[in-house]
Parts: C-alpha cells; structure tokens; sequence
C-alpha cells in the first residue's frame, strides 16, 4: 500500500449520479501531483477525499496509510494541510493574518483565548514569510486581496507541518503577476526535499510550478490519464480531457495550453 494515498475503485455518488466513478489512484511519498479537468469533473470531490472530508460511496480510500472507515479522522486530519477557497467562509475576517494561521496549530479556525507557545508564533511568521505575507501580519483577513488570501491559506496549510498537502486551486482568481509569484513559491515549496507530498488541483497547465512531477486528469468523474508529467501531460491526453483540439507547449520546467484555430 502507499504511504501517501491510494484509492482503489473509488466511486462517489449523489442523488444516483458518480461525482467520481470508479476512481484508482495512488501517490507514493515525494510525488507532487496536478489535478486537471473542466468545470465539474470531479477535482474538488476527489480532494475532498484525499482530506477525509468525503469518504467513498464504494471502493477503498487509504491516507497516509490509514483506511478510511477505521481510522480516528480528526486525528488523520492533523497530517494533512489544505489550502481552498472553502475555507474563506469559515475563517473570522476581523481575525489578523497572524492569528489566521497560528489557529491552525490548535486546529481551530478561531482565535479563543489560546496561549501561543513563541515556537508557533515563530513557525507562523517565517510561514508567512515564506509565502510573501510577513508585511502583512497585523492585517485583518477580511481586508487582504484575493492573492493575499490564497497565501495566507497556504502559511495556514503549512502550520502543522503536514505530510500531505492539497491545494484546490491556489492560483484561481489572482492577476498574471500575482500567479507568477504563488508559481514560483509553489515551486519552491515543491522542490524542497523537506516539503509534504503535494497535491495542486487546477484548471491551467500554466499554473504547475516546476517541482510537480506527476499528472491526473479527470473527466466526468474518470481518470482520463495519471502518472509522470513526461509521458502523461500531452497535447492528447490534454484535447481529451478538456473535449476540444488543444496545442500544448513546455518551455523548460512551464507549460502552455491553446486551442486550435476553427475552421
Ligand atoms: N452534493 C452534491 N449533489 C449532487 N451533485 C453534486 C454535489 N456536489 C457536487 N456535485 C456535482 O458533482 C460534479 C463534480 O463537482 P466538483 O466540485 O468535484 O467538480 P470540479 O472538477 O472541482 O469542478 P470546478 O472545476 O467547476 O470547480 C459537478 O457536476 C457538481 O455539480
């Protein structure tokens, strides 16, 4: 069994449809993995799974080498960062930037009269100094730009020092400048031989930072393609998955996507 994730024949199903449908997958430990597919494929369930938040309708789910469905999930839980915009809501916007990520060690989404120990205070500033954010650190959440956000929820991920982190679309909403910085920060993160397993769900080619190595690509709840970015992450894989005729050019470590012309 891998020690990162592996699902075996895992389908998802509501109201009689497979958000994801019969789904097998594993990542051993040092991959960095890229989801793609369109709009309602099946990236964000599947990471749902990967965060124990989903459990499957059939098959079997193993992460960080525990089954869910016999496993403690609040205590799986603490292994695993997780990064999405879902976590916008549920996270105080008159809390500092600080306080947002220092939350994450007592895993809570609130500041409540917490004694911080200085080594988290610590560990959170050089986070967020790691993602660019240590400007910022006295701000409210609920006044950072989107961009802003994104970061602050990757230094949030990151506290607990995870063995697996997910990323459900870091780079969605920010302006070329700002992808270009998350990109190149991811890219640190994921060459960083002490950086969890990673896994980055996307809808852009131009948004993998050099580091990933590996690709899933899902459509209507099937894996179309998965394994190395070398042989799986082709012009045809790509066209297949996103239903139309699509170029795909890689220069050094980054990558492009165009359709063709009509006609
Ligand atoms: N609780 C639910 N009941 C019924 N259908 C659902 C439910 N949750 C999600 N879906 C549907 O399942 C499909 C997959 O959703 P999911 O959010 O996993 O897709 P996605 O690939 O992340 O999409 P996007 O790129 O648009 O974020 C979508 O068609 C969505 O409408």
């Amino acid at each position: 069994m891998s020690d990162v994730l592996e699902l075996v024949d895992v389908s998802v199903v509501r109201e009689g449809h497979p958000l994801i449908d019969h789904v097998s997958w594993s990542i051993q430990e040092g991959e960095r993995w890229v989801i793609l597919g369109p709009n309602g494929a099946g990236k964000t369930t599947l990471l749902q799974v990967a965060a124990t938040y989903l459990h499957p309708t059939s098959g079997t789910a193993a992460v960080l080498g525990e089954k869910l469905g016999s496993v403690d999930v609040f205590e799986l839980r603490a292994r695993i960062g997780l990064a999405s915009a879902a976590m916008f809501d549920k996270l105080p916007e008159r809390q500092t930037v600080l306080q947002t990520v220092l939350t994450a060690a007592y895993g809570m989404t609130a500041h409540w009269q917490e004694t911080y120990e200085a080594a988290d205070e610590s560990r959170a500033l050089a986070l967020l100094d790691r993602l660019g954010m240590s400007q910022y650190t006295d701000r409210r959440f609920g006044t950072l730009s989107e961009g802003e956000r994104k970061r602050t929820l990757i230094a949030r991920a990151l506290m607990t020092d995870p063995e697996l982190l997910l990323l459900d679309e870091p780079a969605a909403g920010l302006d070329l400048g700002g992808r270009e910085d998350l990109v190149r920060r991811l890219g640190a993160l994921a060459q960083d031989e002490f950086a969890p397993s990673m896994v980055m769900v996307t809808h852009h080619v131009e948004e993998i930072a050099p580091g990933f190595t590996h690709v899933l690509m899902i459509r209507q709840g099937k894996v179309m393609a998965a394994g190395p970015l070398d042989t799986e992450l082709t012009a045809r894989n790509l066209s297949l998955c996103f239903g139309l005729p699509l170029t795909l050019e890689r220069r050094g470590d980054r990558w492009s996507a165009q359709g063709l012309p009509l006609g």
